[in-house]
């Protein structure tokens, strides 16, 4: 079986956020990963990895204004201080943290921007920003995300991220693979792990059950065989990572829901 690491941001919510690490551990994970650590002090965060025996596995730099519906600031023309200010905090977090990888979400395309000027200013921000990881031995990740969940998010598919990777050509730049997304937007996931795990781009999967996000044995992917493909690739491959666990528990609706929904990791 690969190693899962949780996702304390969609798992755990039947505790606060602090407690979601013991919690996590009692079920055996060793890794946690959230979306962002921003509003407690890193030192806070440090001394649960460390109590609970956990390894902080990954977390994103901060995407611009979430409230206001931003998702993520590298695509943005105009936002480049911006963008590099959050990816600054981002680090000073990941050393505290000891945390190997940062995801950097690319942004909402604005309307009726010129794709090839985004993507331009996209290349540019990851470039100086694996630039920035690459002097303390971090890596740097982009995700392809579903344009349901986030319509309009500048980064949809996987042959685009790599594109990316490639154009950028940053050894510690990778993909973010979440097999969610990629059932979503283009399906035939085995075969895209097997087309890109070997090629060293790369640095993370992520899951769920699709369509509804909820624990990855509800729905339409059969997962036991995914995590056997990803098994098979890694060992040819050498590859190491983590899989986050990044669902909705529809158990969790109830206290005690997320550990009631784990059965599909001991399957
Ligand atoms: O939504 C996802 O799949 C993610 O991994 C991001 O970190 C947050 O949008
Ligand atoms: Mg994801």
């Amino acid at each position: 079986m690969p190693r899962f690491a949780a996702n304390l941001t969609m798992l755990y919510n039947e505790h606060a956020f602090l407690d979601r690490f013991a919690a996590a551990a009692a079920d055996g994970f060793l890794g946690v990963e959230y979306l962002f650590p921003y509003a407690f002090p890193a030192q806070e965060i440090a001394a649960r990895l460390r109590d609970h025996g956990l390894q902080q596995v990954l977390f994103n730099a901060p995407p611009g204004d979430w409230e206001a519906g931003e998702r993520g600031l590298a695509c943005l023309p105009g936002r480049e201080s911006e963008f590099r200010a959050g990816f600054a905090q981002a680090l000073v977090y990941a050393e505290e943290l000891d945390c190997p990888r940062i995801h950097v979400m690319a942004g909402l395309a604005p309307a009726g921007a010129e794709r090839a000027a985004l993507q331009a200013t996209y290349e540019a921000n990851l470039a100086w920003a694996a630039a920035q990881a690459q002097s303390v031995g971090r890596e740097v990740l982009i995700e392809p995300i579903n344009p349901r969940d986030i319509p309009g998010f500048f980064l949809n598919r996987q042959d685009e991220a790599h594109r990316t990777v490639q154009a950028v050509g940053a050894p510690n730049l990778k993909v973010q693979f979440d097999l969610y997304h990629c059932q979503i937007v283009e399906g035939d996931v085995a075969m895209k792990i097997r087309q890109y795990l070997p090629t060293g781009r790369v640095g993370h999967f992520q899951i769920a059950g699709v369509p509804m996000r909820h624990e990855p044995d509800l729905g339409e992917l059969h997962h036991p065989y995914l995590f056997d493909v990803i098994d098979e690739v890694a060992l040819a491959s050498g590859w190491q990572g983590w899989v986050g666990c990044e669902y909705r528990p529809q158990r969790g609706a109830v206290p005690g829901g997320t550990r009631d929904g784990l059965g599909w990791m001991r399957c």
